[in-house]
């Protein structure tokens, strides 16, 4: 019977569901106008801005740009900036910023409406001078090679905290450094226009806390690398849809294209991980990390932090800015029904979700919902071209949890023993969660496939399965080493 003619409606497309938290999916982003989140979802931009970062702030926010230029410990022309002498803090104090919160009103776009993007970059620059005056002197201990961070500055001063908490209720976001909205995705910029993204050697930083104004430290390595990661998002947003889509009318031959457009944008997004080694040296690190801490679960801040002016003078706890905002990964745990255990760490990684853009959290929750409503993961697991599709997918979630959980180790675990990451999760623990849960999912998944099929899947899926079985071995018992040697 045509579908036309059921009396029961039909339920709408999976697509036209995406079309309704991400309206935009399919729009040319260069038409799209700043009033627009910048984090709007397109399939051409996947999770990055729908255009390059603004570099300056309006003429009406001068003051803040100058002092957000001169705050670095090297600042762009080479000379010692404020944080070189931790002076930044008095600056502040002895009135160097106006309070400009009633200006943020006045940034309309051409349409009348805020300009969200002149907005995006004002919370980026507000939240630079904010962390940095916060922290500024636990970066004086760790400069002066003190032992521990110390506590930081407990008050934020009305010139900061106004416009910051105003520009986040804007963008309903915290109000504090944000990992897409200041720190990384919102910190581009390319040295020439030709050559744009394409090459991570045309990448520059916007703004940085230490040395990161030169496009070769450390510091700008960590954050471009993260924006050389996430400019091949757009695979992972379009191939979802597409996966949605497929398995909805169970279409095998489009769920195998999909799979085909996930699985060779986690080979690209992987292969340019693996460039933080070189780009950025795990010696350096917790010199800028110093600045990216938090509030929530921080020593240097054990009642939270007044911002004047603001929360009828109540302390206010925010998480620090962390890669576990980022949006690839959660997709891909929404997508394919990673199954996480009911514990306080997984209450963690929930918490994360609130701290992206809210056009990532819309998307990435319209993508958790279907993927749960139409079972995705049942419906891989009946056929074995799908299953292994979708476990060669889920392996590229392990290899990234895994190689992540390298750099957790390198740049931070051995250099430091403070117990918590800067989005206030425990750090020897919290990482390892989520990946004993995709190796257990993996193994579950390969269980379920019989011995005759199992037999027939090609060699390299063996492989790849007896590679994940040891090394969750080799996980466990690191954990607890380290859990017993760090008393954690
Ligand atoms: C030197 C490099 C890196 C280090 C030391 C590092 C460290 C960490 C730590 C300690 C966490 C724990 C969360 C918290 O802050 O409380 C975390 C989470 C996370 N980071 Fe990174 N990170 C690095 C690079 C990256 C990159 C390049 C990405 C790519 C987008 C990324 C994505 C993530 C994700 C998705 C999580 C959540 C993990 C999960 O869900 O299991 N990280 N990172
Ligand atoms: N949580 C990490 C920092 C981190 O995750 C991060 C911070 C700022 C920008 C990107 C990040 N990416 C990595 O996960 C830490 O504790 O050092």
């Amino acid at each position: 019977m045509s579908p036309y003619l059921s009396a029961e409606p039909l339920a709408p497309a999976v697509s036209t569901y995406l079309a309704n938290v991400a309206p935009y999916l399919e729009s040319d982003p260069a038409v799209l106008p700043d009033s627009l989140d910048p984090f709007t979802v397109t399939a051409a931009t996947g999770f990055m801005p729908l255009h390059p970062p603004l570099i300056q702030p309006p003429a009406a926010f001068d003051p803040v740009a100058s002092l957000v230029e001169n705050m670095p410990v090297q600042r762009l022309d080479g000379t010692p900036g404020l944080l070189a002498t931790y002076q930044l803090g008095r600056a502040i104090d002895d009135g160097a910023l106006p309070n400009l919160t009633l200006e943020i009103a006045k940034l309309t776009a051409p349409d009348g409406k805020l300009d969200l993007a002149k907005v995006t970059a004002i919370f980026r620059d507000y939240s630079f001078l904010s962390s940095a005056y916060l922290l500024e002197p636990c970066y004086e201990r760790w400069d002066k090679g003190l032992e521990g961070y110390g506590l930081g500055r407990q008050v934020l001063p009305a010139c900061l905290a106004g416009p910051l908490v105003k520009t986040a209720a804007i963008l309903e976001i915290p109000p504090f450094m944000a990992y897409a909205a200041a720190y990384s995705l919102y910190n581009y910029r390319v040295e020439d226009p030709a050559i744009g993204l394409d090459k991570y050697s045309n990448l520059r930083t916007i703004r940085a806390f230490q040395l990161g104004l030169d496009p070769l430290s450390s510091e700008a390595g960590f954050i471009l690398t993260h924006v050389d990661m996430v400019k091949h998002s757009a695979g992972l947003v379009g191939g979802s849809a597409q996966l949605l889509d497929a398995v909805r009318v169970e279409d095998k031959g489009n769920v195998l294209e999909a799979f085909a457009l996930l699985l060779d944008t986690m080979q690209v997004i992987e292969q340019s991980m693996e460039t933080m080694w070189s780009n950025s040296k795990p010696k350096d690190y917790l010199g800028y990390r110093t600045f990216i801490f938090g509030i929530t679960n921080q020593s240097m801040f054990p009642n939270g932090v007044i911002y004047e002016g603001e929360n009828g003078g109540k302390p206010m706890f925010v998480r620090g800015e962390s890669g576990a905002n980022d949006s690839m990964i959660p997709l891909l745990d929404g997508l394919l029904q990673v199954p996480m255990p009911a514990n306080p760490l997984t209450e963690t990684l929930k918490d994360f979700r609130s701290y992206r853009p809210k056009p990532h959290r819309e998307f990435l929750a319209g993508v958790r919902q279907q993927a749960d409503a139409i079972g995705v993961r049942e419906y891989c697991c009946k056929d074995v071209d799908v299953a292994v599709c979708y476990l060669k997918l889920l392996d590229h979630v392990r290899s990234f949890r895994w190689r992540h959980w390298m750099f957790a180790r390198e740049y931070i675990i051995k250099r430091s023993e403070h117990p918590t990451a800067t989005g206030g999760s425990p750090i020897i623990r919290w990482l390892p969660n989520q990946l004993f849960a995709v190796m257990d999912l993996m193994s579950a998944v390969w269980e379920g496939i019989n011995e005759a099929e199992r037999q027939k899947a090609d060699r390299s899926v063996t492989g790849m399965m007896a590679c994940a079985l040891d090394q969750r071995q080799k996980l466990q018992k690191e954990v607890t080493r380290w859990c017993q040697e760090r008393a954690q």
